[in-house]
């Protein structure tokens, strides 16, 4: 559901339900000032492809541009992370190794999602994965479910889909009705095909050294993919991570320690989040709170990855709302290094993930290098 209408950051209507992230006498918000940076105005940073993710490994590297480090100084403004523009490259690159999978062994990977229910933003995420699949070879098997099915009748098709060897990947879309329980329905999931990463045990992997789950949850490895690919330096760096949900801050801050950054994770507990968030190299806040993150909350130079896909009341565009993220972007602009938009930031990299993912599984399953 939209909130009030933000027209800067400083709305601290936005906030009531998480008042305790705030510090415990918080000063005045200073007023945010309303979008007078308008996002014409960073600079584009050009992304990098090397570090390459693994399932590029037989990519050939041709397309690669030169490394352009997103860590700048604070006098210019912060460069601007395209997540739009990075999941495109990611999509072209999968058409092409989904093509040479057919090609080669004759195998096309599968992923099979399940829907339940008929919230309309799960629609459009269902039908986006449909249309990304398609484009890039991927064949999408779909279920939608009435919002009063049965956790009996989920785990049936799951279980359906585990023993289907033209399924290479499973998700079932969340939230799920408040009636059913996620646990149980996400742990029905083969861990051989759970694209999405939300089984324990690959969570559990991604929390061991030495070990290796097998998916990384979509989201927060396209965070990663975000920071490799804009050539962040992560080793050595002290990163923040807001929010600690299974499904983006506990992973994300997995996934930058398993990198050898030093990683501490602000949450609805901590006492002082700007200023443990102010000693962060790296930056992602995940915690569905619009605006939170301020200006001053930013180490100068930092890189900021936003999470948040928060609707705000907008009268004046078609849909009545518009998307901000957790982090206050006029302010944080200013002071960062290099930043992600929202929205075309982080969310177009999910889906790409979800892809990434499947034709991961199908390689596996197949023994396809
Ligand atoms: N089973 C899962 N459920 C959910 C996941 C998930 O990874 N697996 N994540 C989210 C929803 N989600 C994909 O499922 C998703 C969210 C947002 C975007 C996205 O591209 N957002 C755009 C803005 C879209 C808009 O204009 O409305 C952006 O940020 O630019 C893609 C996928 C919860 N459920």
């Amino acid at each position: 559901m939209a909130s009030s209408i933000l027209s800067d950051c400083s709305s601290a209507r936005l906030l009531p339900l998480r008042r305790s992230l705030l510090p415990p006498r918080a000063p005045r918000l200073r007023s945010c000032p309303a979008l007078a940076t308008p996002r014409r105005l960073l600079v584009a940073a050009r992304p990098q492809l090397l570090p390459r993710p693994r399932h590029m490994d037989s990519v050939p590297a041709a397309t690669a541009s030169s490394a352009d480090s997103a860590t700048v100084s604070a006098d210019a403004p912060a460069k601007l992370i395209d997540g739009k523009l990075v999941a495109k490259q990611v999509r072209e690159e999968i058409a092409v190794q989904v093509t040479r999978m057919k090609d080669v062994i004759g195998i096309v990977p599968g992923l099979a999602v399940i829907l339940v229910g008929s919230r309309k933003d799960s629609q459009t995420y269902v039908r986006n994965k449909k249309k990304a699949c398609e484009a890039v070879g991927i064949k999408s098997y779909e279920v939608n479910l009435p919002e009063d099915s049965s956790e009996e009748e989920v785990i049936k098709h799951i279980a359906s889909f585990n023993s289907d060897p033209s399924v290479h990947g499973i998700l079932v879309q969340l939230p799920l009705p408040r009636h059913m329980n996620d646990e149980n329905i996400l742990n029905a999931v083969s861990i051989e095909k759970d694209v999405d990463g939300f089984h324990p045990l690959n969570i559990g992997r991604l929390a061991m050294q030495g070990r290796d789950p097998f998916f990384v949850p979509c989201t927060p490895k396209g965070c990663m993919e975000l920071l490799h690919r804009h050539g962040v330096e992560i080793k050595g760096k002290r990163a923040v991570v807001i929010g600690r949900s299974n499904i983006v801050g506990t992973p994300a801050a997995l996934l930058l320690q398993k990198a050898n950054a030093t990683v501490s994770i602000v949450h609805s507990q901590t006492k002082n989040p700007e200023q443990i968030t102010r000693q962060a190299d790296i930056v992602i806040a995940a915690v569905g709170v619009a605006n939170l993150v301020r200006g001053d909350w930013i180490k100068p130079g930092a890189t900021i990855i936003d999470v948040g896909i928060n609707p705000v009341d907008d009268p004046e565009s078609p849909r009545g709302y518009r998307l901000v993220g957790d982090v206050c972007y006029e302010e944080a602009s200013k002071v960062a290094g290099a930043i992600t938009p929202v929205p075309g930031g982080v969310g177009p990299m999910t889906i790409a993930m979800l892809l990434s993912n499947t034709l991961e599984s199908a390689r596996r399953i197949h023994g396809f290098k």
